[in-house]
């Protein structure tokens, strides 16, 4: 549905975007992450048809994404959202829709539709007197306004409140399972873990590994297990009435077996606890940034 190729723009001597490579399946979300400056923003617009790369090619359903009908076909919300202050929604969106050239009925049903999806109360309040996550709402609702099927998200819940931010993950999750392909950008890994099926890492203007989210962990995260047992071992903590030992691989718990029946008691039970991405990131960051590494999928 998307794909991305040797995208790569400068600015001026400085490569802000270096040879990103990547394809996106129609109804996957795929996730660009990355630390400040990575590059994310630069790579979204490119792919939005919203900057030209200075070299590379980005295609939407095998169509140039600078086209008028790719854009047509694409809901673009940007990390910051100027919205028209004096503006309602309602108003702000129908200026939208008319850009777009939905139909009035449509436009109508949809633009209420979303806003009370999103729980967007007080739709004739002017745009300048809302919240923060009121506006990033209405701006969501103008990224769907012209019913894409790929969205290009820059950091949907950044800068928002918690509960603001669960909102408007849920709901980026529920439009993935509506059918829509999305692409979004995040600095919150937790985000990207939660409704990712595959990701790009970005650091200084590369993509330094890609794939699947499992995939990548099982690569660059580790598995530890908590082996709780009846007596007390070395390295155990006391936890709950019996003793809690944490170790990193199978021969270890077997070797925390052993010391508790030598002890007298016994294993009780065993838990694994696999790497957070935020491990995973940093873990490929210190691997390096030379080239891609590509888990779980075929190089290219
Ligand atoms: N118009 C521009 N002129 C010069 N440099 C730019 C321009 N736009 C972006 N850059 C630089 O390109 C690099 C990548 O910026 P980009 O906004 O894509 O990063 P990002 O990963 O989205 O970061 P953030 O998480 O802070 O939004 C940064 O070093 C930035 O300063």
């Amino acid at each position: 549905m998307i794909d991305a190729r040797d995208l790569r723009k400068e600015y001026g001597d400085f490569v802000a975007v270096e040879g990103s490579t990547f394809s996106v399946d129609r109804g996957e979300v795929f996730g660009v992450i990355g630390p400040n400056g990575a590059g994310k923003t630069t790579t979204l617009k490119m792919l939005a048809g919203l900057l030209e790369p200075t070299g590379g090619t980005a295609e939407i359903a095998g169509m140039d994404t600078e086209t008028t009908e790719m854009r047509q076909q694409l809901g673009f919300l940007p990390e910051e959202s100027p919205l028209y202050e004096e503006m309602t929604p309602i108003s702000y969106l129908q200026f939208f829709a008319d850009l777009y050239d939905v139909p009035g009925d449509v436009a109508e049903e949809r633009m209420h539709e979303t806003l009370d999806e999103l729980q967007l109360e007080h739709k004739e309040r002017k745009l300048g007197d809302m919240s923060k996550g009121m506006k990033r709402k209405v701006a969501i609702a103008r990224s769907l306004i012209n019913d894409p099927d790929v969205l290009i998200y820059d950091e949907p819940a950044s800068g928002l409140d918690p509960l603001t931010t669960n909102y408007v993950i849920e709901f980026t999750e529920q439009l993935a399972e509506d059918g829509k392909t999305i692409v979004f950008s995040a600095h919150n890994l937790f985000h990207v873990e939660s409704i990712c099926d595959r990701v790009a890492i970005m650091n200084e203007g590369q993509i330094v590994a890609r794939g699947d989210l499992d995939e990548l962990q099982a690569e660059y995260g580790e598995t530890r297990y908590h082996v709780y047992t009846t007596v007390e071992v070395p390295d155990a903590v006391r936890e709950n009435g019996n003793f809690r030992t944490e170790v990193e691989s199978m021969d270890a718990v077997e070797e925390t077996r052993t010391a508790a029946e030598e002890a007298g008691g016994q294993v009780v039970d065993i838990r694994t606890e696999e790497s957070s991405l935020e491990e995973v990131f940093l873990n490929v960051a210190e691997a390096g940034t030379r080239g891609t590494r590509y888990v779980g999928e075929d190089g290219e």
